[in-house]
């Protein structure tokens, strides 16, 4: 690669949605304060959510998917990709073309791998492309596996078996799997992320090495990864970034009531419940929560977004005003990071997992969908700081089952063990993105490239 004459400057692509623009806008971060110009390029909907901290080091532009707020929500994957690629292709080539005519040519386009035809357009127009990939590398394996062919769709009740990961039972498998009804198109979505993937020249994975060195190393023998995670505003972890204290893009309003709520309650005593920005849970799984989280007698915290709020069961949120506080969306790393957290009961999306990783919060897995149940396998057996709660009939966990598990990692035989365990994913999660970490140094190798002009990785 040729040294770059200006600073060398990255687009970055995300996928319109929350759990995809946290991980990939704190890269952006990262990134601008070892001295690459950021364009984040984003929907205009998502526009409007940016907050100011980050705009000023980082430049915003828009792209289109074709689609309008109010048609976008009506439209399902199989409809919405192909538009998507269509208007976004076009879109996209147009502001590169646009930032070189202003005199700010893009030098790489980091794209999020559903997203795989940012990687076409910035080969078209003789850039670098950088795959994102914000599932972990073990959950890659799987959909690598089927990408290739080497692994056909299970039959239900055996187990699969990859290189680099343990023994996967059929629950502990990505969801869509066995269920591509529910949700048309997100198999096909999760699969064809490796479109194109082994041309990148940097593939990042939002994950940290030393979380899963095994299945790391064999996706390395196919692609040039670097894990980067994990990706969370520096002031929880390494703190060398004294401005990076929030996500900075927030598609939902948090309601900051429950810090001051927090802070009248003791250490360890209250569980934290969030199923993230796009679970929609059955109403009797509601009622099975609700329930449960009556009989512990423990005080909660209870996400629950304001899309999913006529779910509650009647008289709920009255009768359980003196033991929990119900919000619609919270700030939740710092609700993580508040000593008062004993437990976490989360979906198991892999922003929340790395975030209670990171912040040494003990958890109750209870996945819904995607990746999650392989995320909570792990949670359980080889991270071993938490528990996965088993469902019962029609795929709900009953209040039974939610109890025992919330009493097991709050108060039960092993949760001493677990809580030394979450302190020491903690401290080894900062490690990798402190300098010198295997996440810095990851960043710090794609940035040499960037700017000196190194080798690219061999492919
Ligand atoms: O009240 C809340 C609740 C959530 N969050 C944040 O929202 C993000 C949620 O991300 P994640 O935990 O990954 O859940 P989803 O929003 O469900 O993420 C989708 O995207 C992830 C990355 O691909 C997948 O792992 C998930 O399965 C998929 O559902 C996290 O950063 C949370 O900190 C808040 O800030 N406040």
């Amino acid at each position: 690669m040729e040294k770059t004459q200006h600073k060398p400057h990255c687009l970055i692509l995300p996928y319109p949605i929350q759990g995809h623009i946290n991980p990939m806008l704190q890269l952006s971060k990262r990134l601008a304060d070892k001295g690459i110009a950021i364009t984040f390029a984003v929907l205009e909907n998502v526009l409007s959510s940016t907050d100011d901290a980050f705009s000023a080091s980082i430049s915003v532009e828009t792209i289109s998917d074709g689609y309008t707020a109010a048609t976008r929500a009506a439209a399902l994957p199989p409809e919405y990709l192909p538009a998507f690629r269509k208007a976004g292709t076009e879109s996209l080539a147009q502001l590169i073309e646009r930032l070189r005519e202003g005199g700010r040519p893009v030098d790489c386009v980091v794209y999020d791998t559903f997203l795989p035809w940012g990687l076409a357009v910035a080969k078209r127009l003789g850039l670098l492309g950088a795959a994102f990939f914000t599932q972990s590398c073990s959950v890659n394996i799987v959909y690598y596996s089927l990408f290739k062919g080497w692994l056909k769709v299970p039959e239900v009740g055996k187990e699969v078996l990859l290189p680099g990961l343990p023994e996967l039972g059929v629950a502990d498998l990505p969801s869509f799997l066995l269920d591509r009804e529910t949700h048309p198109g997100s198999f096909e979505l999760l699969v064809d992320q490796f479109e194109g993937v082994e041309d990148s020249n940097f593939v990042f994975v939002n994950s940290v090495y030393e979380l899963e060195e095994e299945a790391t190393d064999w996706l390395k023998k196919f692609m040039s990864v670097k894990t980067i995670g994990p990706t969370i505003p520096s002031m929880y972890l390494d703190k060398r970034l004294q401005h990076d204290i929030n996500y900075g893009l927030s598609l939902f309003k948090p309601d900051d009531t429950c810090m001051k709520w927090l802070q009248q309650q003791s250490p360890r005593s209250v569980i934290y419940i969030s199923f993230g920005s796009m679970a929609k849970l059955q109403e009797q799984q509601m009622r099975e929560l609700a329930t449960a989280l009556k009989l512990t007698g423990k005080h909660f915290l209870w996400v629950v977004r304001s899309s999913e709020a006529s779910k509650l069961p009647r008289d709920f949120v009255g009768e359980a005003s003196g033991q929990g506080l119900i919000v619609s969306w919270c700030p939740q790393l710092e609700v993580l990071a508040h000593d008062a957290i004993g437990c976490f009961i989360t979906h198991c999306g892999w922003n929340s997992t790395l975030e209670a990783l990171s912040l040494g919060v003990p958890m109750v897995g209870v996945p819904w969908w995607s990746d999650q149940a392989t995320n909570a396998k792990f949670v359980m057996d080889v991270w071993k700081m938490g528990v996965r709660a088993r469902p019962g009939e029609g795929g709900v966990v009953g209040h039974e089952e939610l109890v025992r598990c919330v009493k097991h990692v709050m108060e039960g035989e092993r949760s001493e063990e677990m809580r030394g365990n979450a302190m020491k994913w903690k401290e080894l999660t900062k490690g990798a993105v402190d300098e010198g970490g295997s996440s810095d140094n990851n960043i710090q190798e794609f940035v040499s490239t960037m700017v000196g002009g190194e080798a690219l990785p061999q492919k």
